[in-house]
């Protein structure tokens, strides 16, 4: 099955163009002030009213408040929300409750019990993200461009719909999608030229190599 292609943290018209041209099923943007990809809601919003209605709108969001989410909601109008800190089932439907908006739940992994939690989101979340744990030091839950083991994913497979990200790039992700039953990949790093900089270059070689790996399992 044809995958879907997160392209995350974008900033500029050109990165936005370039992503949906080339097949994006979904981009996101990020709101997390201590991310290079951090982004104003209404900035996002301008960029994301070029593209409305040809690839879903992802708002990033790290533990907000409602009085945060209301801005970027109202802003940005995204077609789902990513929920990337440690947002309870309670608060999700909390959310959902409020926006009437589907809601993505990132699990951030590095061993196996970091999924010990998952069960309790079954019928919570709508699609859920599995990342790599943020490595020591760095200030980010997601972005930090690692990956984790994703033999990890044997004990979800045919259990639950998820996207990967962590670290993927155009020479690993055919790796990922073979070794896992994710529908969807999800890259931010990996298609930058420095912090917080999308390349188009990069992101058109994870384009062809998404394709280059569907044509390999077809
Ligand atoms: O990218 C960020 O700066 C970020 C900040 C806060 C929460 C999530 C963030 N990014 C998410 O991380 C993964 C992709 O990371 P990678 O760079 O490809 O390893 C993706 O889910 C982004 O939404």
């Amino acid at each position: 099955m044809k995958p879907d292609i997160k392209i995350c943290g974008l900033k500029t018209p050109e990165a936005v163009d370039r992503a949906v041209a080339r097949g994006a099923t979904h981009i996101g943007f990020i709101f997390f002030p201590k991310s290079p990809r951090n982004i104003d809601p209404a900035l996002a919003g301008e960029l994301a009213d070029h593209v409305r209605g040809k690839v879903k709108i992802v708002a990033v969001t790290v533990d907000a408040d409602d009085e945060e989410l209301d801005d970027i909601v109202s802003l940005l109008r995204p077609d789902i929300l990513q929920l990337h800190g440690n947002e309870s089932p309670e608060r999700i439907l909390h959310i959902k409750a409020l926006y009437g908006l589907p809601v993505m739940k990132v699990f951030s992994v590095r061993i196996a019990s970091d999924l010990d939690r998952v069960d309790a989101f079954i019928g919570v979340a709508d699609r859920f993200l599995f990342d790599a744990k943020a490595p020591a030091g760095s200030e980010l839950p997601g972005g930090n461009g690692v990956s984790f083991d994703w033999g990890l994913m044997a004990s979800l497979d045919g259990k639950l719909d998820y996207m990967l990200s962590g670290g993927l790039n155009k020479d690993n992700v055919a790796v990922a999608l073979a070794s896992t039953s994710a529908t969807g990949v999800d890259i931010s790093s990996g298609v930058e030229s420095a912090p917080g900089t999308k390349d188009l270059g990069m992101m058109d070689a994870f384009f062809d190599a998404v394709a280059q790996a569907e044509r390999r399992s077809a």
